[in-house]
């Protein structure tokens, strides 16, 4: 007899969501969670009265999971504000555009339609959940984004607006990322479109109370007693088909586990016996990357009234990509601002006054004087969290994705995986996350079922 059927490791929202999917089947949880709140990359705050996200934040058309999850807890949507112009901060020089394609001139929309077209084409060859059964996987993993596109010879314009795409997947520059999982990673999502689009992809739309309110929920549902906060595991013993699941409030006996914390932090857990090499290869090569957010928050969205939308990418950082996150009825303006990849290496590295004078002059250069006297200001570093490491999610170099990616999943014994890096659909999202945690309870409850048949 076990003290429950089931420990799950991490209470995000993969975590959390294999735990209430267990307990509707019938099974006992235990869910332990090293921080003092439930949620890991989600986290919402208040600035002079407007909710913000401060890590998950968007979701989009067909990110089915999340979106039935959100409406079982009763959390809303609302559509990320886009209409007006976007801006384009690029050589010194600002320009209004349209639409999902930056104006760069002739030449230069003609090398990012050539570039961008060959990288969907590539991505489509990339068979999704196997990366490595892709055609010339080993070779696709042994480049990187960034020496792809200088093989394919991309005009320095192209370069940087892949930086701009890298930066917010992955919070990596395109020179750390493996190729084959950049590629795999859009398949995935079902193409850059649907990556990185307000209508009718990823962010068109966002959670009226945070989507810090989804976790919360899931969490309270749990019963109370289920999560332990602020209570790391440190070791997992597993013996025959059960585990002790070790934390400094001593063992816990369970039949399986469930661990749904990030592949880097699996590292932080002693495994006896030890995993098999190429799982602990994984734990050491998925690193993630690093991306930071800024929040300023207005009394009005102001730029409206100059007919900008809000969006805006630029090349003059820390901020290199901005979205208007405000409320519904306008009755405050915010402006979401990403920090990420080397722009967040110096910039996480300085004094909170410091940040906030760089945060909000990049946002005066994009939106005038005004940006500089908000009511409000916060910012967060993720890769400043000791359980998380970064974020938005694992930024793989070359060679660890071909051989490495099936590890993600694959079960040691009675020791499964979740956490959004394993979904095979919207990996890296909130979306994977919901749905890496349902496919890990069913897959406990199918091995606990075949169990009790034996
Ligand atoms: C800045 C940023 C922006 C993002 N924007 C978006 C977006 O707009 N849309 C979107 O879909 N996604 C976005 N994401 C990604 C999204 O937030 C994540 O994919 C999702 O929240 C991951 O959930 P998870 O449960 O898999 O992992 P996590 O949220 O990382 O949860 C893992 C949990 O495990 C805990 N843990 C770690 N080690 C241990 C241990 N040894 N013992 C106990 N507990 C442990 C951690 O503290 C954490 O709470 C963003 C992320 C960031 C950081």
């Amino acid at each position: 007899m076990t003290d429950v059927d089931v420990v799950v490791v991490g209470a995000g929202l993969s975590g959390l969501t294999a735990a209430r999917n267990l307990q509707q089947r019938g099974l006992s949880v235990r869910v332990f969670e090293a921080l003092d709140r439930v949620g890991g990359r989600v986290r919402s705050a208040t600035v002079a009265g407007a909710v913000v996200d401060l890590g998950g934040t968007f979701v989009g058309p067909g990110q089915d999971r999340i979106l039935a999850l959100a409406d079982e807890v009763g959390v809303g949507r609302h559509p990320t504000h886009d209409s007006g112009d976007n801006l384009l901060l690029w050589r010194k020089d600002r320009r209004r555009y349209r639409g999902l394609v930056p104006p760069l001139g002739a030449a230069g929309l003609v090398d990012l339609v050539r570039v961008r077209s060959a990288l969907e084409r590539l991505s489509r060859t990339i068979p999704v959940g196997r990366p490595g059964d892709a055609p010339g996987a080993a070779t696709l993993d042994a480049q990187t984004l960034g020496s792809w596109l200088a093989a394919k010879h991309a005009c320095r314009g192209t370069h940087d607006l892949m930086a701009v795409v890298s930066r917010t997947s992955w919070g990596c520059e395109p020179s750390e990322l493996s190729l084959l999982h950049a590629l795999h990673y859009v398949a995935q999502a079902g193409g850059l479109d649907a990556l990185l689009g307000t209508r009718g992809g990823a962010v068109e739309r966002h959670f009226v109370e945070g989507a810090h309110a989804v976790a919360a929920r899931v969490a309270d549902g749990l019963g109370p007693g289920t999560v332990r906060l602020g209570t790391p595991v440190l070791r997992i013993d597993r013996a025959g088909d059960g585990v002790t699941v070790h934390t400094d409030d001593g063992p816990t006996t369970a039949r399986r586990v469930i661990v749904a914390v990030p592949p880097a932090l699996r590292r932080r857990i002693r495994f006896a016996p030890e995993l098999p090499s190429a799982h602990r290869r994984l734990a050491q090569r998925w690193s993630p990357g690093i991306l930071s957010k800024i929040y300023a928050v207005y009394d009005t969205p102001f730029w409206r009234g100059g007919g900008l939308s809000g969006m805006s990418i630029s090349d003059e950082g820390p901020v290199f990509i901005t979205f208007d996150t405000s409320p519904r009825d306008a009755s405050r303006g915010v402006l979401l601002g990403f920090v990420g990849g080397d722009y967040a290496r110096d910039w996480d590295a300085v004094g909170a006054a410091e940040r906030r004078i760089r945060a909000l002059s990049a946002l005066a250069d994009l939106f005038g004087d005004r940006a500089l006297r908000p009511l409000g200001y916060t910012d967060h570093r993720w890769g400043e969290e000791d359980w998380l490491g970064g974020g938005p999610t694992a930024a793989p170099g070359p060679g660890a994705s071909a051989g490495l990616h099936t590890r993600l999943t694959e079960p040691v014994g009675p020791i499964h995986w979740a956490g959004t890096e394993t979904a095979t659909r919207w990996a890296g999202h909130l979306d994977g996350a919901v749905s890496a945690g349902e496919r890990a309870a069913r897959e406990v409850t199918v091995a606990l079922t075949l169990e009790a048949v034996r």
